[in-house]
């Protein structure tokens, strides 16, 4: 397991502390991690004779380290990502399983042979990480591409399906991606409603708002979009999970409630985690302006405009 190495406030390193206490106490502590995952600060030789690559890191890193692997990733290698967010080129938005299979490229077969791109499957549902760490029962959703086989989806079936954590498998890549990346703006509205002391109705009429827009938005820029996904962990159950207990709903409504900075109050409550709502609602609001269709999406544009501090969360309502 390749660890973005920081040194922790008591002076040691966080791979090392990983390795000797078989605990991430910067990111989850009070969990063991089994004996046999190791934490190694180096990427390149982490991944470097990994059949299969699990990306799980917030999204705005993924450019970054794509950099560092491409070409030493070995030829026929396959890719999963957990990554709850988009990618943006200037007012474009692309899904971060087409960004790695884009910039992650294997080295070649033989030299000179052609390369060819890793095949890349995502996983998205309500799995909050300290519920899963503990062993509490969940779902999850494999999305995989909609021309692939189903036995791309199963290989990874395999590898993270238990009886505590329990695997559905959709041929709907982009469906189940969308859904993951943009629950996290609707998350932050629920959150702005819950800050403001409104009821479970406005927090309803909230989430019920923002998953028509996911689900338009899907629809409209996407090909393949399968209706039945939205009721799939990665959708309606997630947008649950994270509008009832997840951090950019809980820095949200403190917002609302404190009328204190997001950022501060990213820094302040999370301890070096990353809110993915807040980034993903900026560019999701440049995708839509770009187009003429902020009107299209009231809740989103709302969202994005409290984030910047153009309207107050006390007003989210009136616009949406
Ligand atoms: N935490 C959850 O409950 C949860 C659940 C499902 C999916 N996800 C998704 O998984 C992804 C990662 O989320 P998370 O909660 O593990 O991360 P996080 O928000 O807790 O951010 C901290 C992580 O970022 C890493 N990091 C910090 N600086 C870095 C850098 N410069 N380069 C690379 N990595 C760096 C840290 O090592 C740490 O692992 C996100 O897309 C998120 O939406 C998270
Ligand atoms: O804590 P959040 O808001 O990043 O959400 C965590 C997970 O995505 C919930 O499934």
């Amino acid at each position: 397991m390749w660890v973005f190495e920081e040194t922790l406030a008591d002076g040691s390193l966080l791979t090392k502390t990983i390795n000797e206490r078989h605990e991430n106490t910067k990111y989850l502590p009070g969990y063991s991690i089994p004996e046999n995952v190791i934490a190694d600060p180096c990427l390149r030789s982490t991944v470097a004779d990994a059949d299969l690559l699990v990306f799980v890191l917030p999204h705005q890193f993924l450019r970054t380290i794509s950099r560092q692997i491409t070409g030493v990733l070995k030829p026929g290698a396959r890719a999963i990502s957990l990554i709850k967010g988009l990618d943006t080129q200037g007012n474009d938005i692309r899904l971060i399983t087409d960004v790695i299979r884009e910039t992650c490229l294997p080295a070649p077969a033989s030299p000179g042979a052609e390369v060819v791109p890793m095949s890349v499957s995502a996983l998205s549902g309500a799995n909050v990480a300290h519920e899963v760490a503990a062993g509490q029962f969940c779902e999850t959703t494999i999305g995989y591409h909609h021309t692939t086989s189903l036995s791309e989806a199963l290989v990874w079936k395999a590898l993270f399906n238990t009886p505590v954590f329990r695997v559905s498998c959709v041929p709907d890549l982009a469906g189940v991606e969308l859904c993951g990346a943009l629950k996290n703006v609707v998350a932050l509205a629920a959150g702005f409603s819950d800050g403001m002391n409104q009821g479970g109705n406005t927090k309803a009429a909230v989430m019920r708002i923002g998953l028509l827009e996911i689900r338009d938005f899907a629809a409209r820029f996407y090909r393949g979009i399968r209706h039945e996904t939205f009721f799939e962990s990665c959708g309606m159950a997630d947008l649950i999970t994270s509008c009832v207990g997840g951090r950019n709903w809980k820095v949200a409504r403190e917002h609302a409630a404190t009328g204190q900075d997001l950022a501060s109050l990213e820094q302040t409550m999370l301890n070096g985690q990353k809110l993915q709502g807040i980034l993903t609602a900026e560019e999701v609001y440049n995708f839509l302006s770009a187009r003429g269709l902020l009107h299209s999406y009231p809740l989103f544009t709302a969202v994005h405009r409290i984030c910047i501090g153009e309207i107050k969360a006390s007003d989210m309502l009136k616009h949406i």
